[in-house]
């Protein structure tokens, strides 16, 4: 049986632009881009793991706002359910430490972009909000 993967994502908002980060080349997902984030581990909220992922991966702190979509999606290497929510910097610019690039892009050019597959109905969701505050 696949192992199930809880994932959270950080959709970070500024300026109306939304931080998009792109995968290494020898990671799982090879080059695909995501929401900063990472997997809840045990005994963690969605919301410690959130905080605790984007201070070891970016450098920052963030704030947490509404949720964005839950998702389930099933790679080969397992079944991940994703979590999404809007953030906003609190402290920090984000600094490239695992991913190979970021963009900020306004939610109507978020797919032009080769987006992880499980991220693909909360870009669709953020593409059809008109304004993102
Ligand atoms: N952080 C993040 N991970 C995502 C997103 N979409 C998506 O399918 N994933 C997948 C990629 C990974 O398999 C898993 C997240 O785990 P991670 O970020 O802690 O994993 P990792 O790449 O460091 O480690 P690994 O999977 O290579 O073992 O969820 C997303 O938007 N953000």
């Amino acid at each position: 049986m696949k192992k199930n993967i809880h994932v959270v994502g950080a959709i970070i908002i500024e300026d109306n632009k939304i931080l998009c980060a792109q995968r290494g080349p020898d990671k799982s997902l090879p080059l695909k881009w995501e929401f900063p984030g990472g997997k809840i581990e045990d005994g963690e909220s969605a919301e410690e793991a959130l905080k605790r992922e984007i201070n070891e991966e970016m450098n920052c702190e963030i704030e947490i706002g509404e949720k964005v979509d839950h998702t389930v999606y099933e790679y080969d290497f397992g079944i991940v359910h994703l979590t999404t929510f809007i953030c906003k910097l609190i402290e920090g610019k984000p600094e490239l430490t695992e991913h190979v690039a970021i963009k900020w892009l306004p939610t109507n050019e978020l797919s032009s972009l080769d987006w992880a597959p499980a991220d693909i109905p909360a870009v669709e969701k953020l593409a059809e909000a008109i304004h993102v505050k």
